[in-house]
């Protein structure tokens, strides 16, 4: 039909529309992988994600398990690459699983490639749930990313990367009130990996209705609801912002990034120095992404090292 909304495409929601078949289906990644069925594509990643990591533990310098918080889960781990000097480059990632399965024991993707090239990366834990809520886990997320920037006052810029999930905590820290935290962190990135920006949809979805109790609560944890009115704070530097979403993704999730790509083009934040990109990774599905980034010369690792080494100052 016609776009009556002035090509405002968020207003449209066509997720309003769709059966809660259609929705379960449009939000299980797993169901739209296209090299391997759900199950085996969920054991593939659980099983590669150990590799990866256990092979960052034998070959990198790590400091593992680094308390950023009191609490239990509130651990992250820091591989360093061969030179450390104060003045790094660190990227943060934030891993996925529907703010309900997934560990930083499992998660050191891009870990060998980016440290290969002079850049330190933080895998970081999160509570949850049902141990931890939403806004718990935007909550560590902060202090995970505070703690990084006390521990290491001279970086050389922190990068934050999230996937599917991960993007959407990462993708939250654009609204961040920094001030409360006493530190403006260097943020100067965000790579954002298939990503959800909107939760009202996953409300509705059975096997994440228990994580949003309220339409309040997953209002107020869309980013793509409030990047817009987000006071753009004095002194915060320019970022630059990756959008990606795989080819085989599923339409909403295609949405979702498009969505949220559109948002930093607001007059207001691009004055405000936020740089905006899209990249639909061709050929690869939700999972295929990160088995990507173990790959030197995957093009998405190549647009993250380009990225960090010319915003770096
Ligand atoms: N049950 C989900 C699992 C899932 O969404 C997922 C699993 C691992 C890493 C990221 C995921 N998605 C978003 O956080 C599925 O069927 O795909």
């Amino acid at each position: 039909g016609m776009d009556v909304s002035g090509g405002n495409h968020k207003h449209k929601a066509p997720w309003k529309r769709m059966s809660k078949e259609e929705l379960d289906n449009q939000y299980s990644p797993s169901r739209w992988v296209v090299r391997l069925g759900a199950e085996e594509a969920m054991r593939t990643y659980s099983q590669i994600g150990d590799e990866v990591t256990k092979r960052a533990r034998a070959t990198r310098r790590s400091l593992l398990d680094v308390p950023y918080g009191a609490g239990e889960g509130e651990k992250l781990d820091i591989y360093l690459p061969e030179a450390v000097s104060e003045a790094m480059p660190f990227l943060v990632f934030f891993h996925g699983g529907y703010w309900q399965s997934g560990s930083k024991d499992t998660s050191a993707f891009m870990v060998n490639p980016l440290t290969a090239q002079g850049v330190a990366v933080v895998i970081v834990a999160y509570d949850i749930a049902p141990k931890g809520t939403l806004d718990q886990m935007v909550d560590q997320v902060t202090q995970s990313i505070v703690f990084v920037q006390k521990q290491y006052p001279g970086n050389q810029g922190i990068y934050l990367c999230g996937h599917s999930a991960g993007a959407h905590l990462a993708a939250m820290m654009l609204l961040a009130d920094w001030t409360k935290h006493g530190v403006m962190p260097n943020l100067r990135g965000f790579f954002l990996l298939s990503g959800v920006y909107d939760l009202e949809p996953i409300m509705h979805t059975s096997e994440n209705a228990r994580l949003l109790p309220t339409l309040e609560d997953a209002q107020r944890n869309s980013p793509l609801w409030h990047l817009e009115t987000a006071r753009t704070q004095p002194g915060y530097p320019a970022c630059s912002i990756l959008v990606t979403v795989g080819q085989h993704d599923s339409p909403e999730f295609h949405r979702q990034s498009r969505e949220f790509y559109q948002v930093p083009q607001a007059p207001t934040l691009c004055h405000g120095g936020w740089k905006a990109s899209f990249e639909e990774l061709h050929d690869m599905d939700h999972f295929e992404i990160l088995w990507n980034l173990t790959q030197e010369d995957y093009v998405l690792t190549q647009i993250i090292l380009k990225t960090i080494f010319q915003e770096s100052r």
